[in-house]
């Protein structure tokens, strides 16, 4: 295949299919790339003004290659068909019933793909995994391809490392492009076809080139160290206040040994997002499937950690607002799992409503972001109630003064950069009194609202002597 012509599929057109396959069309305008999904409303929505998806800068690109050498279709045998390289990038969650069932990753929506792959390909085609999936995924869609013996395939690993809300800065100066492939001569040409594709951008010392199982797993392995390190602070952040301690100047101290670092060392209320969580615990079914129950605990560990990060969170409001929430309107500012996404996936505020509405509180949300459809769908989903009655406890508002109207509380479950420059004097004259603050981010001046009357709390600081923590 060496020297041909390359044509990209890309099956699924979600938060990592979209933004990677628009980065590869607008870096190599020779090559064309077509984007497939069996979710008809997604590709309309693709090829419309609105994205599915909001990513910064992810607009421009699209509109400046949609039409040229990039296309979103319904039409998934087609785009097998056409391609010599075919990404699969469909979602691969947590598995909810069955063996494995809240830990392993559901592999239903890879094996239906690479089913399709077989029953369609009639030339030889490189067939990527971009989804990040268990180790040895490649060999068992091999084995699927194979199978079916109608042409041959080459299967290679290659995870994405983007993070929501970067995405773009992301794809555009990666640290590293993985590629994994099977150690034999069609490996190494299916491996050096895919690095011609990143090397249109990225430069060849950061295109590693490994085999299928460590690149397997080296996604879930950068997932969990980033995460851990999320629990770790947030661990801190619990002595911290217990202590007095204050944990921006702990992380500050820490990070700049250049062995730890800076970065990922931000308390918070605890981490989302559809990739943490999943891929932890993925690794630990791994690795108790393996018989390594102790190294299944200490991944398990990290989950557990961000788990009581968001229940001492919610009882840091709860006794603050002298033990009872019933009847109280409180703000909740922010929905998206962290800021400049609209993605809900996991995001701590789900929970956090969830906790606050089982003690009878009512809710105004307000997210510049996100979907009011979308925030319904992920309260029905983890209480069971139907819009209707979530609408008794719960109201979306469409700006922070509108939350605060009459609240007792304001609390910030995600960093949006315009939640630090609202005029809280003006916020806090319109709210009931005493007025409290729960910054779950720490992104707000602590001093300036305390001396504008608010009673507040930041993750892992000193706490207020007005606070009531009993
Ligand atoms: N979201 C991220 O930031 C991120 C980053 C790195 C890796 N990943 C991994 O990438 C994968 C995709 O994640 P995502 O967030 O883009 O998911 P997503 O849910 O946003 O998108 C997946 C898309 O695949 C489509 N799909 C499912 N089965 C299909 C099939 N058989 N044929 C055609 N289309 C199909 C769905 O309709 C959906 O549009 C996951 O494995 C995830 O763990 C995600
Ligand atoms: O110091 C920090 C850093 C992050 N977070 C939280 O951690 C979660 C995840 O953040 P981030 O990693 O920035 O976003 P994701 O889009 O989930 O990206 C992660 O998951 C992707 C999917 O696998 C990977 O590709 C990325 O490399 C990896 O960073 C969010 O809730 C953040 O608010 C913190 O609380 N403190």
């Amino acid at each position: 295949m060496n020297g041909e012509e390359i044509k990209i599929c890309c099956i699924g057109a979600g938060y990592v299919g979209g933004p990677t396959m628009a980065k590869i069309a607008e870096k190599c305008p020779e090559i064309v790339v077509t984007i497939v999904d069996i979710s008809a409303a997604r590709i309309e929505q693709w090829n419309s003004d609105v994205l599915p998806i909001y990513e910064p800068g992810l607009d421009d690109v699209v509109k400046k290659c949609r039409g040229r050498n990039l296309f979103f279709t319904e039409e998934v045998d087609k785009g097998i068909r056409e391609a010599t390289i075919i990404f699969v990038a469909v979602n691969t969650p947590t598995k909810k019933i069955g063996i494995g069932a809240g830990r392993a990753a559901d592999l239903t929506y890879w094996e239906l793909a690479a089913r399709r792959i077989a029953a369609v390909a009639d030339t030889p085609k490189i067939v990527v995994e971009k989804s990040t999936v268990p180790i040895k995924t490649a060999e068992a869609i091999s084995s699927v391809l194979h199978a079916a013996g109608r042409t041959s395939f080459s299967v290679l690993s290659n995870p994405e490392f983007l993070a929501e809300g970067t995405a773009m800065d992301d794809l555009e100066h990666p640290d590293r492009v993985l590629i994994g492939g099977p150690l034999t001569e069609a490996g190494a040409t299916a491996i050096e076809r895919l690095s011609q594709v990143y090397a249109h951008w990225v430069p060849q010392e950061r295109i590693i080139k490994t085999n299928v199982w460590s690149s397997e797993l080296s996604k879930l392995v950068a997932n969990s160290f980033l995460a851990q390190r999320v629990s770790s602070i947030n661990a801190v952040s619990a002595i911290c206040e217990a202590s007095g301690a204050d944990v921006d100047e702990v992380a500050r101290a820490v990070g700049m040994d250049t062995r730890i670092g800076h970065k990922f060392l931000k308390a918070s209320v605890g981490f989302g997002g559809s990739c943490f969580q999943k891929d932890i615990l993925n690794l630990v079914y791994l690795c108790q499937s393996m018989g390594l129950s102790e190294v299944a605990e200490y991944f398990h560990w990290v989950v557990k950690m961000n788990d009581l990060q968001k229940e001492r969170f919610v009882s840091r409001i709860i006794h603050g607002l002298f033990n009872t929430v019933t009847g109280k309107r409180i703000a909740l500012l922010g929905f998206a799992f962290k800021k400049d996404t609209g993605d809900t996936r996991e995001s701590a505020a789900i929970e956090v409503c969830q906790r606050l509405m089982q003690e009878r509180a009512e809710i105004a949300i307000y997210d510049p972001k996100v979907e009011h459809e979308q925030i319904w769908y992920d309260l029905s989903e983890v209480t069971g109630l139907e819009q209707s009655q979530i609408e008794k406890y719960v109201k979306i508002e469409g700006s922070v003064q509108a939350a605060a109207k009459d609240a007792h509380a304001l609390v910030v479950t995600t960093e949006w950069d315009e939640f630090k420059t609202v005029d809280y004097r003006k916020v806090y004259q319109q709210m009931s009194k005493p007025a409290f603050l729960f910054d779950g981010r720490n992104i707000l001046d602590r001093e300036e609202l305390h001396s504008i009357g608010f009673v507040t709390y930041s993750i892992g600081k000193p706490l207020d002597t007005k606070l009531n923590t009993v």
